[in-house]
């Protein structure tokens, strides 16, 4: 029978894997050589160094990692050793788009008005990009490794940073023609327009975290929103301090994208066995409804945050800092992260009778249905 060792927060674990071989949990932080070394497969999550070190001598010949990145894989080793690899591009980039909307509500910015730049258009960014253009908004992007044919926005990484809202979403890459480790620093971050928000859902190594701790004490009028940071789970708690919203490496955290991150390695898994396999599928229910005011984009904006709140998770994160084991409570607070639904299981309803036509379109771009009892009123041209 197959071995696969799995890392135990992965979602669906058992009812996905079991169909295919004896599953055993192990914890992806600490998983020790010893544990793997009669597996046939490993299943990881981005807090799993996997190359040599873990797999020299063992009997893995499948590793998959039901994330987005893959900074925590030697592909290159894998390779060299014969080791397949899967990862799962994609699996949760809407949720992390949906982050950002939310967390740009939780600071009570607004959005609908605002000049965005993209750092790293792949499927997060690029999902962000057509969302925001779809919206109407002005939005450049810098990734050195697409062509006008791929983006028609692409412009400097200057230019990308001087915009009203800038979001990183690029991977960590340490070497090669364009690194992306610390590549926003010290000489970047002055480029910030000012008043301006910047957020990091890509990967904490991106920006440097010491530059970027200096530079938000002398410039408190850019707002910073951090999911991702240098060194977790052991985050500099200084920098938490300082930064308008902080979370523990959620945004991609949706039960959707966690599940999708699942299925798409089971796939990869049966597809290397040889097996046609659909899967159990998933469990995910119907439409929620919210109530809410939908009279104008704020109060859409508002909307948002009964869906997806990210102060609470901020919240969480500065009150385990203040226990002291920073470490263990960001790593606790991915373990036990609640069940988090992508917009579209939410339907808009609520007090009043007439929406704006301008408020049920961004609703609709942004993926969220507004509810029969709402008249989409037609306003006068
Ligand atoms: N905070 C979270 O929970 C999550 C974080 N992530 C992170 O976001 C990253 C991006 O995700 P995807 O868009 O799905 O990946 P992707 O692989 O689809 O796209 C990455 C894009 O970044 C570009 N890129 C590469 N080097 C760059 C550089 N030096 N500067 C600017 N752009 C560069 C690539 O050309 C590509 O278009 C992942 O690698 C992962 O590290 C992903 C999911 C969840
Ligand atoms: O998919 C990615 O890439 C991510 O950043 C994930 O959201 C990380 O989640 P864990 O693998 O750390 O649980």
């Amino acid at each position: 029978m197959l071995n696969i060792v799995a890392d135990e927060n992965i979602p669906g674990l058992e009812t996905w894997f079991a169909p295919l071989g004896r599953v055993t949990r192990v914890n992806g932080r600490t998983v020790t050589p010893g544990q793997v070394r009669d597996a046939d497969v490993l299943l990881v999550r981005s807090v799993t160094p996997v190359g040599a070190d873990l797999l020299e001598g063992s009997a893995v010949r499948f590793v998959g990692t039901c994330t987005i990145g893959t900074d925590h894989v030697d592909i290159d080793w894998l390779q060299r050793a014969g080791i397949a690899f899967s990862a799962a591009p994609g699996c949760n980039a809407r949720s992390v788009m949906e982050y950002v909307f939310c967390a740009l509500a939780a600071l009570d910015v607004p959005w609908w008005d605002k000049s965005f730049g993209i750092v790293g258009c792949g499927n997060v960014g690029g999902r962000l990009y057509r969302t925001l253009r779809a919206l109407g908004l002005e939005c450049v992007v810098y990734d050195p490794w697409l062509g006008p044919e791929d983006c028609a926005d692409l412009a400097p990484l200057e230019q990308v940073l001087q915009q009203q809202v800038v979001c990183l979403h690029a991977p960590l890459v340490r070497g090669g023609l364009h690194p992306s480790l610390h590549m926003i620093g010290e000489r970047e971050l002055a480029m910030l327009g000012h008043g301006s928000v910047l957020l990091n859902a890509g990967r904490g190594g991106v920006v440097d975290n010491h530059a970027l701790s200096d530079f938000i004490s002398a410039r408190p009028d850019i707002e910073v929103v951090l999911d991702v940071w240098e060194g977790e789970p052991s985050i500099d708690p200084g920098l938490l301090a300082k930064v308008s919203l902080g979370t523990p490496h959620i945004a991609g955290y949706s039960y959707d994208g966690k599940l999708a991150g699942t299925e798409l390695i089971y796939h990869a898994l049966a597809d290397y066995l040889g097996q046609s396999a659909s899967g159990p599928g998933n469990d995910i229910q119907d439409k929620t409804v919210i109530d809410c005011d939908l009279g104008s984009l704020k109060g859409l904006s508002g909307a948002l945050l009964q869906i997806y709140d990210p102060r609470r998770d901020d919240e969480a994160l500065r009150h385990v800092a203040l226990g002291g084991d920073l470490g263990g409570g960001f790593d606790r607070l991915r373990r036990e992260y609640p069940r988090r639904l992508e917009f579209n299981h939410f339907r808009l309803s609520g007090h009043g009778s007439v929406v704006p036509r301008e408020v049920a379109r961004v609703a609709d771009v942004l993926g969220l249905e507004v509810g029969a009892a709402f008249a989409v009123k037609q306003e006068r041209k």
